[in-house]
């Protein structure tokens, strides 16, 4: 796999579109007591697996080497527009395994993405290999935050602050205008933790538009967070890009007895939109959090066209953390292509 940096920006809460309101849709604002901004990075994790070992090899093609480790190959599930397909590694009826120590892969075929937790202790984070914007979307207190965090630091916290808080209430304004200037300076891509209050559409919808990929969360024991995602999807509907990646996440899957909408709810709300993928996680329980990621940006990957993975590619430095030890057999890779 790429390395891909994805930055996610996370929209807490509200009813998308809509002003405030209690519970799951709650008034969303700007995060300014977010938590700090968190780039989403594989550099950092452990040796890579047969993908990325593939990608190594001289004039690789990412996507046929996608498709050697088992993916799904490129055209099996287009744009939203497209036939859907069933549903591949995502397919919640699966048996998704559970990963030892902490989390389960898709599948046996997958070692590239199965458990990273350990590989992924805190490490400096690198500079950016490849960017790739996804934005993670649901009600408020779905674990948007959560996930992100898990999949970034490998840390849950159970009495995480809202990325939406009371100070940050007042502050909402100077946020919104920093996201505006990040946007406007480009760090548009910098990850915040900001909202989807219809106020801050004008920013916020910047943040669908340029989004490779979408996560839309809800929560498996809170109704009225499955209740809003026809919301949410109007959203996506309006702002984000045709051919962006959709992926429904039910969330808190560790809460089984808590648990109110049931798989099959979330995987017929899924079916109902042309290309969303669905799974079910837990970030408390690390469980399938590094297969989101890693699964919808192979997605994203394999929808790219050649030469625009190539270009990407060649405007970045490809890099495999850790360098994979070449056997004595095989020539050593051409040199990086650097940055120009
Ligand atoms: N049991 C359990 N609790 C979770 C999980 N993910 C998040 N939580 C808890 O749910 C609460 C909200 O999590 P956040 O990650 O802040 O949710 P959020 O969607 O970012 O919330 P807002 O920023 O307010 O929109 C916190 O108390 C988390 O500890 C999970 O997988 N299982
Ligand atoms: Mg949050």
């Amino acid at each position: 796999m790429l390395l891909p940096l994805l930055r996610s920006s996370c929209f807490p809460s509200s009813s998308p579109g809509g002003g405030g309101g209690g519970g799951g849709g709650g008034g969303a604002d700007t995060g300014a007591g977010s938590r700090p901004a968190a780039q989403l990075q594989r550099g950092a994790r452990g040796p890579p697996g047969p993908l990325e070992r593939a990608l190594a090899q001289p004039g690789a093609d990412p996507r046929r080497a996608a498709e050697a480790e088992g993916a799904r190959g490129p055209g099996a599930r287009g744009g939203r527009r497209a036939a859907r397909g069933p549903h591949a590694c995502m397919d919640p009826g699966a048996a998704l395994q559970r990963r030892p120590a902490g989390g389960g892969g898709l599948g046996a075929g997958s070692p590239a993405l199965s458990g990273g937790q350990a590989r992924r202790r805190k490490q400096p984070p690198r500079p950016a290999d490849f960017k790739l914007q996804v934005i993670i979307i649901g009600s408020r207190g779905v674990g948007k935050t959560s996930l992100m965090e898990r999949f970034t630091d490998d840390t849950f916290c159970e009495a995480c602050k809202s990325t939406v808080d009371e100070e940050a209430k007042s502050q909402r304004v100077d946020n919104s205008s920093t996201v505006a200037q990040q946007s406007a300076s480009g760090q548009g891509q910098g990850c915040k933790d900001t909202a989807g209050q219809e106020r801050f559409n004008s920013i916020t919808s910047a943040y669908y538009r340029s989004a490779k990929g979408i996560i839309l969360v809800y929560d498996i024991t809170k109704k009225e967070t499955f209740d809003d995602l026809p919301k949410w999807m109007k959203m996506i509907d309006k702002y984000a890009s045709e051919d962006a990646e959709l992926l429904l996440v039910g969330n808190k899957l560790d809460c089984e007895t808590d648990r109110e909408i049931s798989r099959q709810q979330g995987e017929k709300f899924a079916q109902q939109i042309t290309g969303m993928r669905f799974c079910e996680a837990s970030a408390k329980d690390n469980f399938n959090v590094d297969e989101i990621f890693l699964k919808l940006v192979d997605d994203i990957l394999k929808k790219m066209p050649l030469d625009m993975l190539r270009n990407e590619l060649s405007n970045s430095i490809l890099s495999l953390q850790p360098e994979p030890e070449i056997p004595p057999e095989l020539p050593p890779p051409r040199p990086h292509v650097r940055c120009c």
